[in-house]
């Protein structure tokens, strides 16, 4: 302990409370415009603020709310990237920083006003995570209390100095103590709902490598950084662009200096997308080579990362692709995803699992589908920093029969012969060989799989640490700096006859 404090006396902020168990707020709320005319809040905190308060009521999504906040506010550069990791690091970390916060203050995280409580999670996260001088983050946090509720500013004064007494080092010590269990204390430090470090720790397990997990779940709460696709074959010029470095893994991926300047400026051609997400969608287009006049359908496009891959990979080997997806305005973005490629795709809006091969014009079935099934998202925490926070197991149930369902209406699309990929930005076991295990047995022998690591390897610039059997591929944020994709290959067999895998 530093500052004079020890765990059984921290001097906890607790004292500083109001009468009545919770810091109500009549004050302006983040937004309004007397926090607008300020001038001692830095814009960066105000935006943060403001996107925290519109996650936590209003279920708003931070990867979509908080750029059309920066852009509102007019944000320099450096602001945004300060507003982002304000906002991303405190939502990601809330769970640890809600402990730390109940044990300053001495109460649960409940008896404290919500608007309150962003405030202090915010001040939690500049304060242990950050390199904010401690001054700045207290002043400006206190300030912002001020604003949501009035009586609360003496009160998060208190709490946000009793924080930063403590090193992080010792919080999460702290922390830990008040955990029973291995994934309670691994939840409780690394900020993630137990539920979903026993699933993740089952992942790992299926695959030898639980002794991975604590490495996953910091991983989880890191940056992903900005990652391109360039889309083969449409011959994009890479040699002007600032910082360009190809992916280790991906074929067609990069990094740049300024990946969003570069995206913008391609017309289309290169597209931010995670080399996981690139490398499932060449794990189908590349399984076997394409013969012209293939068709090939993407059962649940939108918003068409992959869509635009499969496009252009459409394009150089003379396949016909067509997408499908369920939400018309997803759809949309299907198309404008598309639109730097010039194939014509067919952009169906539809249920995936009631599929018209005659309106989709393949009445004799798909060569390749591409099954990008809808999931948790459990493999996508460090992209969406508020999810973890919005599922629970009940979601798992309700998503495995939906993927059940589709997986079945994609595998009766498959013309004989034909390539099923069946991918998840979910490592869970139910969603992935839960899944698939079960689809194979519904299936019967009319299903192959194939050596879905062979493919993948043989797409990857430098050798790919894969676990597990090698019919299925399961990409780690942790060890391949991905999202945790999985994907699986299953070939319908012609005619019910044997045929030996293709990719091997
Ligand atoms: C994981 S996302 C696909 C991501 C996409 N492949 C990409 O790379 O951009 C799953 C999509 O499936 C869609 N979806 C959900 N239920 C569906 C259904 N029954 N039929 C077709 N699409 C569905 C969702 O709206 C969502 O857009």
């Amino acid at each position: 302990m530093n500052g004079g404090t020890t765990s059984g006396g921290r001097g906890n902020a607790g004292g500083a409370r109001g009468g009545n168990g919770k810091e109500n707020g009549n004050g302006s709320r983040p937004g309004s415009s007397s926090r607008a005319a300020s001038t001692h809040i830095s814009p960066a905190r105000l935006v943060a603020v403001d996107v925290l308060e519109a996650v936590r009521a209003d279920e708003a999504y931070a990867n979509l709310l908080l750029p059309t906040r920066i852009r509102r506010a007019g944000l320099s550069r450096a602001d945004a990237a300060f507003a982002t990791e304000l906002t991303y690091g405190t939502l990601r970390m809330q769970g640890f920083y809600d402990r730390v916060i109940e044990l300053a203050a001495n109460r649960p995280a409940e008896a404290i006003d919500p608007a309150v409580l962003d405030v202090l999670r915010l001040g939690a996260h500049q304060l242990l995570a950050t390199r904010v001088a401690t001054h700045a983050a207290v002043n400006e946090q206190v300030e912002l209390a001020r604003r949501v509720a009035p009586k609360a500013a003496g009160f998060a004064n208190a709490v946000l100095r009793t924080i930063s007494r403590t090193s992080p080092e010792e919080w999460r010590e702290l922390v830990a103590e008040g955990t029973s269990g291995e994934d309670a204390r691994l939840a409780a430090v690394t900020s993630h709902p137990e539920w979903i470090v026993r699933a993740l720790r089952t992942a790992l397990e299926h695959e030898g490598r639980g002794d991975e997990l604590e490495a996953l779940l910091h991983a989880d709460n890191a940056s992903p950084r900005v990652n391109l696709a360039v889309l083969p074959g449409l011959g994009v010029d890479t040699t002007g662009i600032d910082g360009f470095e190809p992916d280790r893994f991906s074929p067609i991926g990069a990094v740049a200096g300024d990946p969003i300047a570069a995206a913008e400026a391609s017309g289309g051609r290169i597209r931010v997308q995670d080399e996981g997400s690139q490398l499932a969608a060449l794990a189908l287009s590349r399984a076997v080579p394409v013969r012209s006049g293939e068709r090939w359908l993407d059962l649940c496009a939108g918003p068409g990362g992959k869509t635009a891959v499969l496009a252009a990979e459409a394009l150089a080997g003379g396949a016909r692709l067509s997408a499908n997806e369920t939400v018309p305005v997803r759809a949309e973005l299907v198309r404008s995803a598309i639109a730097g490629v010039p194939l014509d795709v067919d952009v169906h809006v539809g249920d995936g699992r009631d599929l018209d091969l005659d309106v989709l014009g393949a009445p004799d079935g798909f060569d390749r589908i591409l099954l990008d099934a809808p999931c948790t998202g459990l493999g996508a925490l460090r992209r969406r920093p508020e999810a973890r926070w919005r599922k629970a197991p009940a979601d798992v149930a309700e998503l495995t029969k939906l993927q059940g369902e589709l997986f079945d209406s994609a595998f009766a699309a498959l013309a004989p012969g034909g390539i099923l990929a069946y991918v998840t930005c979910s490592p869970h076991t139910a969603e992935t060989h839960g899944v698939l295990a079960a689809a194979l047995r519904r299936a019967g022998s009319i299903a192959e799989q194939l050596d879905t690591r062979l493919v993948v390897e043989g797409l990857s610039q430098h050798p790919l640490d894969l676990a597990g059997a090698p019919e299925t591929v399961q990409l780690w944020p942790h060890r391949h700096g991905t999202d945790a994709m999985f994907i699986a290959l299953v070939r319908k067999r012609q005619g019910g006859a044997s045929a030996a895998g293709a990719a091997r």
